[in-house]
Order: structure tokens, then sequence, then C-alpha cells
């Protein structure tokens, strides 16, 4: 009886604190100003992560508040929310040092993937990423482009067969399913020189008719990795887990709960351990790490190369653990984002048709002028609609919506333009007290009016095709020496762009004045990965199919949460993006 008394009591004391602290910042913050309200639980947590809302209060309440602001979230939590671009690339360049992960995403890259690249802070990232980089460079990925074309082609394979044994030469496809099939393969042979073999075997939902029937039983370690790809695809949080994620910041230990999202976790886990363990024992084997062996297969994959210097280089020595957390992380980070935004890409092309003629209309000019499949350079120099596509695709669908960081230390964040405290006055830097959370809403930042125009919201993939001389990045600069394919540009398009050039996402930093992948020493390392094959994969399946949405252009979309925020078709099984697929006609 007296400790159900006692237990009433603390939950009302409970209560009462949260209901204090949402309406009240702490004293080192409260000179920001901020909407004020939300739920006295979780603040405003709810519309600031759910994903029907995310991006669209942020904006409000930076064109209300100024660029840097702070809101109450779960239990009293308090998020500076940082929209001002010198501000961002300030955190994001002092990132893993002044700037850390959460201790709740701490928590979960090391449940899911281990103590890596990923995890770590200052030095001892620095030392990983120097290890890994070289394996991501523009020379490996030049490299590595003839097998983002081989594993599309065998996605061409497979729609072709998909096709013939259709009655009408028509298919509905879940494309979203091949393309988390794709980058997995890509990710097998390109960075751990093995064969996955999931494009084979996309298991047939009942909106397409079956490719015939691989002969052969499924390698045991290719079906674990098969078997959690499909849990990882079908999952969506449950009720409990979705709730229980709303409090991940304040209580990380939510995260041991044998909750469904956990157990599709360490399900992912165990089979890529198993996975990565054979891999990495056969590498080690075959670079001549454990006697004998072909040594200049070292270095041929990330794998390889991480293997060398486990082997090699002392000072830059990685622990087994740390080996496969890379692969892990590897994996994890090359097989969602870019299946989530290559999905995206089909969307849009699937529901536009001008933009799927002009794709393919590049595509043709090239394959009939020269013939076989574009290398690395002339991808990366010519096909500039593919590009602005590409960049348009990462814009509006950045895979992570956001980042965290907690302030390591306190710190004096630079503005580009200045803000109004909540006593009225103007300051043009920002004090960060240690522990205070930092938000940079990713998704907000590439759709902002205040940064994009009036037309931010609109997917338009003509917003790019500005004289690309202005806009050279280090890739463009490399691949220089032929000759640049150029765009015919009409008086009124030029007028536009001549506006455009004017827009204040020129502030921005990050690839193209995007932030879909990061920025600063955390930056994305496999930016040049993605682009390569997202190229190659556009190259080959519009090149030789068309796309549309059974039920129209207007087909209503949803959303599915599986690691990331993944599309879907309103209706759909799972993450499902049914498209119908036809061949393009000679
Ligand atoms: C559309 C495709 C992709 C997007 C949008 C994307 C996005 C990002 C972002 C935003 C970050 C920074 C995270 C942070 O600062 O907390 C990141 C980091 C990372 N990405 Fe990607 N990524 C993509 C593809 C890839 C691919 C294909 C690979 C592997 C080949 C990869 C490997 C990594 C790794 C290892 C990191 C961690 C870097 C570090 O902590 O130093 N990513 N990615």
């Amino acid at each position: 009886m007296f400790s159900l008394f006692a237990g009433a009591i603390a939950f009302v004391a409970i209560y009462a604190y949260l209901i204090y602290a949402n309406r009240t910042p702490p004293p080192s913050l409260a000179f920001l100003r901020g909407p004020v309200g939300g739920s006295a639980i979780l603040g405003f947590t709810k519309v600031m992560r759910s994903m029907s809302t995310i991006g669209v209060y942020t904006e409000k309440w930076m064109n209300e508040y100024g660029s840097v602001y702070q809101i109450p979230m779960a239990a009293g939590m308090r998020e500076v929310i940082v929209l001002d671009p010198k501000a961002i690339a300030y955190i994001l360049a002092k990132d893993t040092v002044a700037y850390k992960r959460t201790p709740a995403l701490k928590k979960v890259v090391e449940t899911l993937i281990g103590r890596g690249l990923v995890w770590s802070d200052g030095d001892a990232h620095k030392r990983q990423r120097k290890a890994m980089n070289p394996a991501f460079s523009n020379a490996s990925v030049r490299e590595l482009t003839p097998v983002f074309f081989d594993v599309a082609f065998k996605v061409k394979s497979i729609w072709d067969s998909i096709l013939d044994a259709s009655q009408n030469g028509e298919g509905i496809i879940e494309v979203q399913e091949f393309m988390n099939h794709l980058t997995v393969d890509n990710m097998g042979l390109a960075a751990f020189g093995h064969d996955f073999d999931c494009v084979s075997n996309v298991s047939s939902p009942e909106t397409q008719p079956k490719p015939p029937a691989k002969p052969g039983p499924i390698d045991a370690t290719n079906a674990a990795v098969h078997e959690a790809i499909a849990v990882f695809k079908a999952k969506q949080p449950s009720g409990l887990s979705a709730v229980l994620q709303l409090f991940i910041h304040i209580l990380p230990m939510v995260l041991n709960l044998p909750i469904g999202r956990r157990t599709m976790f360490d399900k992912l886990s165990d089979a890529l351990r198993n996975i990565l363990e054979e891999v990495y024992a056969r590498e080690k084997v075959v670079t001549g790490a454990e006697g004998g062996g072909e040594k200049d297969h070292a270095g041929s994959t990330a794998l390889g190369l991480l293997v060398k210097v486990d082997t090699t280089d002392p000072a830059a020595k990685m622990s087994p653990d740390e080996v496969m957390a890379q692969m892990k992380a590897l994996l994890i980070a090359g097989f969602d984002p870019p299946a989530s935004a290559l999905t995206w890409g089909f969307i849009e092309i699937a529901r536009r048709p001008e933009v799927q003629s002009r794709l393919r209309a590049e595509i043709m000019e090239f394959s009939e002028n020269n013939g076989g499949e574009p290398t690395w350079d002339q991808l990366t120099a010519g096909f500039p609609y593919l590009t602005a596509f590409i960049c348009e695709v990462l814009r509006c669908y950045p895979s992570l919506p956001e980042l965290m960081r907690v302030a390591a230390e306190d710190d004096i964040i630079p503005l580009t333009h200045p803000i109004i405290t909540s006593d009225g006055k103007e300051i043009t830097q920002v004090p960060i007290p240690k522990g205070a959370y930092v938000t940079i809403p990713i998704k907000c930042m590439n759709l902002a009016e205040e940064f994009w125009g009036p037309t931010a919201k609109e997917f338009d993939p003509n917003r790019w095709l500005v004289d690309f001389d202005d806009e050279v990045d280090s890739d463009e600069e490399e691949a220089r020496g032929k000759p640049q394919r150029r765009v015919k540009i009409s008086p009124t398009v030029k007028e536009k762009r001549s506006e455009e050039k004017k827009l204040r996402a020129k502030e921005i930093q990050g690839f193209k004045h995007i932030l879909s992948f990061g920025d600063g020493p955390r930056i994305c390392l496999g930016k040049g990965f993605a682009l390569a094959c997202f190229k190659a994969t556009y190259y080959v399946l519009v090149k030789h199919f068309t796309f549309e949405f059974p039920g129209g252009p207007k087909t209503e979309l949803d959303s599915h949460w599986s690691l990331l925020p993944r599309p879907k078709v309103k209706g759909a099984e799972g993450a499902g993006v049914p498209i119908r697929v036809r061949r393009v006609e000679d």
C-alpha cells in the first residue's frame, strides 16, 4: 500500500518536473528565443521528428525567431536549432573534438556497428579516417566504376526476365527492394571483394511475375545477409518502440530493451559479424597476413586495405574489433542511404515524364556517339542533366534529415546574420554552454525558401544547370581534360539562373551547397562511391526501361522507418514502391 502511494507521489513529482522543465529553458540558454509550449512530456519532439512534419516547423520558427533558436523537447530537454550557414560550417569543422555525437547516438552506433570510425571522436577518429580514405578516393572509385555497371546490368537482366515472363511485356516491379539489393551487392563487391548475390535473390512480391529460379543453394553467409535485409525492410518500429525512441536522448538505456527494432539490430549485427569474420579471415590469407598468399590483392578493396594497414603500419594499426566495426559501418552506411536516394530518384522519374525523357535523351546521345558504357571520367565531367537530377534528389530527399551534436566545451559560434535575443539585443555570435544539444536540420537547410528561393520545395533539376565553371568541385576538376559537354541555355532560363546565383544557398558549405553528405571531418566517406553508383545505375536502367506509377503521377506516398526514413507508396506492403516498368522501344 505504502509503495503504491510512494509510486504515485513519484509519478506526480516527475510529471510536475517535466511540465516545469518544458516551460523554462535553463539559464544558460534563456537568452535564445524559441517556441514555447508543445506537449508537457514530449515538448516539440513529435513535430520535429515525425516524418510528415520534419523540417516544416523548423523553417516556420526560423522565420519567427531567427537562424538560431531553442526548443523544448522530450522530458525537459532543450535543443539549440542552428540554421545559419556560417554557424553550421563552424560546428561541423570542429566536429569530433568540440562537438561530438550525443551519448544516445553513440549508444546506437555502438550497439549496431561497434566502436569504429563512426563511433570514435578526436584523434582516434582521425587515425581511422586516414586509414580508410584511400579506399574511397577518386582513384579508387574510378577503378570501381565497372563494378557498379556490372551490378546494374544484373538488375537489368532480371527485369528483362520478369518482362519476358509477363503476358503484356510489362511488369510491376518493387523498385525499392531491387535498390536495397543492388546497393548491398555494390558494397560487397566493391568494398569487400565478396559477392553477396542479393540482386539475383530478390524475393518476388505478388505484384511482379517471378523471375526464373536461380539454380543451386544459396551460400549460408549470403542467406544470412538476405534475411537481415528482408527483416530490415519489412520492419516498422512498433508503437512502444516509437514512443521509447522519443526518450532515447535522455534515457539511452531504452536501447537495451528487447523491443522490435533492437531485436532487428541484433539480427542484422549477428549476420554481419559472421559475414565479415569470414571475409576478414579469407582476405587475411589472400593478402599474406597469415603466411604466403597473393600479396598484390591487398588494397584492391576497402577490406584489403584495412587488413594491410592492420599488419604493415603499427602507427595506424586497427584492432580486429575496429576493423570489424568499419566493415559493419560500410555495409550499413553504404546500403541504407544510397538505396533510399536511388529509390527517390526512380519515384521522381516515374512521376515526371519530362524529367525521364530528358535523362534518357542525354544517356542515348552518349551511347550513340560513344558506344559502350561511360568511364568514371566521362560520368563525372559529362552528363550535366543526370548530375543535376542526382543533386536534386540529394537536396530534396536527404537520407539523414538532421545531425545532432553535443557541445564538449563552452564555445562561441559565429553567425552570418545577427539574431535578436529574448531581451531584444542583437548578437552576431552565440555563446553555447558545454553539454548543450545542437541540431543541424539538414532537410530544412536543403529546402528552406530563405536559401533556395520561392521554388525551394519543388523538385526541379533545372536549378542545378548553372554554368558548371562556377561550380567546379574536385571530382569535376580532376575529370577535366576531356571536352566538356554543355547544355544549351535559353535566355529566360539564363535570367532565372542569374537570379538563382544570388540565392543564399551559396553561403552553405557541404557538397554543392547541400548538407546531405554532412560536412567537416565526418563528411560522408562514401560520397564519391555513392555518386558513381547512382550514375551507373540510372545510366543502365533509364536507358533500357520506362517507369510509371500504376496509379498515375499523383500516386500518394507515405513513409516507412527502417533504420532511416524510407519512401513507400501509400497502402503498399512494408517499404513498397511498386512501379510499372516497360522496355524502351528501339
Ligand atoms: C546517398 C548516399 C549517402 C548519403 C546521403 C550519406 C550521408 C552521410 C552523412 C550525412 C554522413 C555524416 C554523418 C554525421 O556527420 O554524423 C555520412 C557519413 C558516413 N558515410 Fe555516408 N552517405 C551516403 C552513402 C555512403 C556510402 C555509399 C558509404 C560507403 C561506401 C558511406 C559511408 C559513410 C561512412 C563510413 C560515414 C562515417 C564517416 C565518419 O564518421 O567519419 N556513405 N554519410
